[in-house]
């Protein structure tokens, strides 16, 4: 298991790139198995879960070539079974179950494992399916959809307790595509990167309307076909070398961004008094000394987005002042908060929020912290680049699952980040 080594204190300037979007990148490869056509996918990352889903569809027949940033996928002949060894390393393994059914008219896919950021039920993706004529049962930790008789266009409310459904509008999008008639998304998820897997789609042959609103109208069509496609940029890797220049800069400029998916984000540091410049797809933050703190509520898109509101509290536990994070998507997203207590920053944890007591530009400082999930380990990178002496992150496995070479980029932007390969 790899190790970092971050010694704090260097100030981070110049330009890095961001990559494709993970969570874009996911989707849309699990769906080339709607076609029996070559699909090109273009601005993959290099992170291990693109990697994994590569697997997966090798896994269920699939033929796939990778070359750097390129994926071609043909799914001439593919089986609809996606046992637990195959899917429980990663939650968007789900994203397979919309395509198989639709395709091959059923699916065995094991209940998906993911990252620890709290509970995470499946109920919304099987409501999405039954609602278009799937029979849904769960045995032995198998979700087992039956559609042999046909999918069947309908008006599906997707909205769950904590609001819509990011990957579940995903699923019932792939599988409406194949249906017969009309299926109506209401309450879907508005993120820009179901608007890209429909952009995708719809480049199939596809004829999805409303992707990137809370309603997706889908007209089923008789077959899709072979497409190319390049991902959007990673607006939450972007986000998080924001926060790296608000939090250790200098400026920092992060290149081929789109700044329409990141105003929640800008809108906050700016809100705390950093500089933010937004010139074409390059957006600079220029860090103020005597930036401010803020109070953060997560929300569903454009809302304040959950995978940033770690990095955003790495931010303010040396920021002076009171900041309140809360979390309303998943309320237990605060696994960074007792590592970042082990550094010296002040915390406390309330229901699904934690009131941070920001310790000033010198008040962390280094100690042996271990990384739970991915966006919690983005979080202990960055308190370590503000913390006086050399920091220990241990499991970055966590990190590589999401961010492209995040030790070589902040290299390149002067961060003293060294990985220990074990
Ligand atoms: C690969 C990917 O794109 N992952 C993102 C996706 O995850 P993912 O799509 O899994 O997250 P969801 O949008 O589904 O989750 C939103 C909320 O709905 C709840 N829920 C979800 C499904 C369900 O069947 N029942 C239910 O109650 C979840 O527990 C959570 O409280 O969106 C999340 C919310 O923006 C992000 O944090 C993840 O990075
Ligand atoms: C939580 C995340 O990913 P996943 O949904 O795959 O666990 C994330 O990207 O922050």
């Amino acid at each position: 298991m790899d190790k970092f080594f971050v010694r704090g204190g260097s100030e981070l300037n110049g330009t890095v790139n961001v990559s494709g979007s993970k969570n874009s990148s996911l989707p849309i490869l699990a769906a080339t198995l709607l076609t029996d056509e070559p699909c090109i996918i273009r601005r993959v990352p290099d992170v291990s879960d693109a990697n994994y889903m590569v697997q997966i569809l090798q896994n269920l027949g699939a033929h796939v070539e990778r070359s750097s940033g390129i994926v071609r996928v043909e799914a001439e002949k593919i089986h609809p079974n996606a046992p637990y060894d195959l899917v429980r390393r990663m939650r968007a393994s789900i994203c397979v179950m919309g395509p198989l059914v639709a395709r091959l008219g059923q699916a065995s896919v094991s209940l998906p494992g993911g990252c620890v950021i709290g509970d995470r039920p499946v109920d919304l993706h099987l409501r999405g399916l039954k609602g278009i004529g799937a029979k849904v049962e769960v045995e032995g930790g198998n979700m087992l959809i039956d559609a042999s008789e046909g999918l069947v266009g309908d008006r599906v409310n997707l909205r769950g307790k904590h609001g819509p459904t990011v990957l579940g509008t995903d699923n019932l999008m792939m599988a409406a595509v194949l249906a017969k008639g009309t299926t109506v998304i209401e309450g879907a998820a508005a993120e820009p990167e179901v608007a890209d897997l429909a952009d995708f789609l719809n480049k199939m042959g596809a004829k999805i309307e409303g992707a990137g609103t809370t309603t997706i109208v889908i007209e089923g069509v008789e077959k899709l076909h072979g497409a190319e496609h390049t991902v959007i940029p990673d607006r939450i890797e972007a986000g998080t070398y924001m926060v790296a220049g608000a939090l250790a800069g200098g400026k920092v400029t992060v290149n081929r961004a789109n700044a329409e998916h990141l105003g929640a984000v800008i809108d906050v540091l700016r809100e705390c008094g950093h500089g933010v410049e937004v010139d074409g797809e390059r957006i600079t933050v220029t860090r103020n000394p005597n930036g401010t703190g803020a109070d953060i509520t997560t929300a569903p898109y454009p809302g304040f987005p959950t995978d940033m509101q770690a990095q955003m509290s790495a931010l303010f536990a040396i920021t002076p002042g009171l900041s309140v994070v809360t979390d309303t998507i998943f309320p237990e997203r605060f696994m960074h908060i007792a590592e970042m207590a082990r550094m010296g920053g002040d915390f406390k944890k309330g229901n699904g929020n934690v009131v941070i007591k920001g310790v000033g530009a010198d008040g962390l400082s280094a100690a042996p912290v271990m990384a739970s999930d991915l966006r919690a380990s983005a979080a202990l990178v960055l308190a370590a680049l503000a913390a006086d002496g050399e920091t220990e992150i241990n499991r970055v496995y966590h990190i590589d699952r999401g961010y492209e070479h995040i030790d070589e980029k902040l290299q390149t932007l002067g961060a003293q980040i060294h990985r220990v390969r074990v």
